[in-house]
């Protein structure tokens, strides 16, 4: 369990990011962080691996407080995956996968095995393991972003608009690897996007974010949908822009409005 209490980030200008921010992110669950830019998202998801330290406030991980973590190892056993990769460029697909693993004294030969394993869980030929990041195409180097994301096996990932530069069929095919690999591996995972498809389809929990890093709502999709909190739920939601349907996590399909509209063919009883 990752908790946050009263969590406060200020930057040297003065711009106040997050502003007390409490939020409690469940083990084996993915949590997504939506809001619009500006709204703390990364800084969020930063201060919970000390690639930002906080302000004021609290952020514990399994009880433990951050604060006193070593950041760099505390950063090296937390899973991290970024927009466009954030991959070496000089480095083949295999050398950044294992990058992690080599930092924290793995065995070359037992690193590079995983590393090729990843390669398959993200489907990822095994071909492309000597090619340089430049030579992927954009939804292949995501692929490799998740492999080395998860190569020291992390219990936590986290993972900053990690799908947000590829096309929608791209990112169709990403969030549907990454709800694969989930069911597997069950990370505690926290997701950023401003993109509300995405949220809906990925989040077990979804935290909507105005800007200061408020809480608009929190709460599964379908709660979101079917009991915005305020007008500007509903608008960021789309729900002003008619019905959005969705398949919540047990198979049923709930119209923009949270009432169940039916339930998936496969699930349907005989
Ligand atoms: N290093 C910094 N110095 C000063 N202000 C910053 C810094 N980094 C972020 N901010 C400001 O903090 C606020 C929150 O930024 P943050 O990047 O966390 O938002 P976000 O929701 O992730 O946005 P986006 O979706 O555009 O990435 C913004 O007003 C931003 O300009």
């Amino acid at each position: 369990m990752i908790e946050l209490t009263g969590v406060t980030k200020t930057y040297p200008d003065g711009t106040v990011a997050v502003d007390h921010f409490d939020a409690q992110f469940p083990p084996h669950e993915t949590t997504v962080l939506l809001g619009s830019s500006g709204s703390g998202k990364t800084t969020i998801l930063r201060m919970i691996n000390r690639m930002v330290d906080a302000t004021s406030g609290t952020i514990t991980i399994d009880g433990e407080n951050i604060a006193d973590r070593d950041p760099v190892l505390l950063r090296r056993s937390i899973g991290y995956v970024m927009q466009n990769g954030g991959l070496l460029p000089h480095r083949s697909v295999l050398d950044n996968i294992a990058t992690v693993p080599l930092l924290n004294g793995e065995p070359k030969q037992q690193a590079y095995a995983r590393a090729r394993e990843l390669m398959g869980l993200v489907g990822l030929d095994d071909k492309l393991a000597r090619r340089y990041p430049g030579q992927l195409s954009g939804g292949q180097q995501q692929r490799v972003g998740v492999a080395r994301g998860l190569a020291a096996d992390p219990n936590v990932l986290l993972m900053d608009e990690p799908f947000g530069a590829v096309d929608p069929l791209v990112r169709a095919d990403l969030q549907d690897e990454l709800l694969r690999i989930q069911q597997t591996l069950a990370k505690t995972i926290v997701f950023v996007t401003h993109d509300v498809d995405e949220a809906l389809r990925l989040g077990d929990q979804i935290i909507l974010l105005e800007e200061g890093g408020h809480v608009a709502q929190r709460g599964t999709g379908p709660e979101l949908l079917g009991a915005p909190a305020s007008p500007f739920v509903a608008d960021f939601m789309g729900l002003d822009r008619g019905s959005r349907d969705l398949f919540d996590k047990d198979g049923v399909l709930v119209d923009g409005f949270g009432r169940a509209a039916g339930v998936l063919a496969g699930d349907a009883p005989a």
